[in-house]
């Protein structure tokens, strides 16, 4: 590394901000405290140098986890962003290794927001999965939120789902994060993809956004980060 870039990433890791903030307690044997650190780096930034901040924490034997804030500027390349992170630190589970090992049933680290919504379904039972995306015309939409049992939704349209496309007693789960202005107050609020107002009164189960994928998310992530830490997840 060159000497001036080395003293800049020093630099901007040294200044990488406050510790102790977030405090997870475990209790029992595996009482531990979880320290994060946020460093953050201007828009400027060049993917040269985030690759040697990732680097250096790649080496930094404190570190167990490393997790890369999505979605980076243009002009740096997201995929090798995540294929800098050292897998066994990758508590996103977003290196290729990790999603590699994931789809052949390999130990890994898996990404936490789906692990979390996997976490709330809780069942193994079969199902029928069925996937719609940007190029389902809106009424075919209609189709298939109508027979789903578990609707889960990650548009980031807010309200696209309302009352009358899901049927009665659906489980739906909101993964969408929306920030809106609200009408009455002029203030930014956060939504998710779903009317909750309205599809609450049908479902049998629902997330609110916020207070549901969001915390669990987070909990998943806390969930890696021990398991990177105890080195649980044999790469071999
Ligand atoms: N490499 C990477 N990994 C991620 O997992 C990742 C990411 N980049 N980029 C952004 C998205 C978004 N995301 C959220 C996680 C928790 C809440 C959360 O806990 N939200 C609270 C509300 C927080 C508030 O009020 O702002 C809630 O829903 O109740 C939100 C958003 C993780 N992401």
């Amino acid at each position: 590394m060159k000497n001036e870039v080395k003293a800049e990433v020093d630099e901007i890791v040294a200044s990488g901000g406050r510790r102790p903030h977030l405090c997870v307690l475990l209790v029992g044997k595996d009482a531990a405290r979880i320290s994060s650190e946020s460093i953050k780096l201007p828009e400027s930034t060049s993917q040269k140098t985030l690759l040697q901040v990732i680097d250096k924490l790649n080496k930094n034997q404190e570190v167990d986890g490393i997790l890369v804030q999505l979605p980076v500027p243009g002009h740096i390349n997201e995929r090798s962003v995540c294929n800098a992170i050292d897998p066994s630190k990758d508590v996103d589970g977003f290196h290729t290794v990790n999603i590699g090992r994931f789809c052949a049933d390999q130990q890994a680290f898996v990404p936490a927001t789906p692990a979390g919504v996997m976490e709330i379904i809780r069942r193994t039972a079969d199902a029928t999965t069925t996937i719609c995306h940007r190029y389902t015309p809106p009424e075919q939409l209609t189709v298939f939120t109508k027979t789903a049992d578990i609707l889960v939704v990650a548009t980031g349209i807010p309200n696209l789902i309302t009352a009358d496309m899901v049927k009665e007693g659906v489980a739906v789960i909101d993964i969408g994060i929306n920030r809106i202005k609200d009408e009455k107050t002029g203030k930014i609020k956060l939504v998710g993809d779903v009317d909750f107002e309205g599809v609450s009164k049908k479902a049998s189960y629902i997330t609110p956004v916020p207070g549901g994928v969001g915390p669990i998310t987070v909990a998943m992530l806390m969930k890696n980060t021990m398991k990177a830490y105890r080195k649980e997840i044999n790469f071999d």
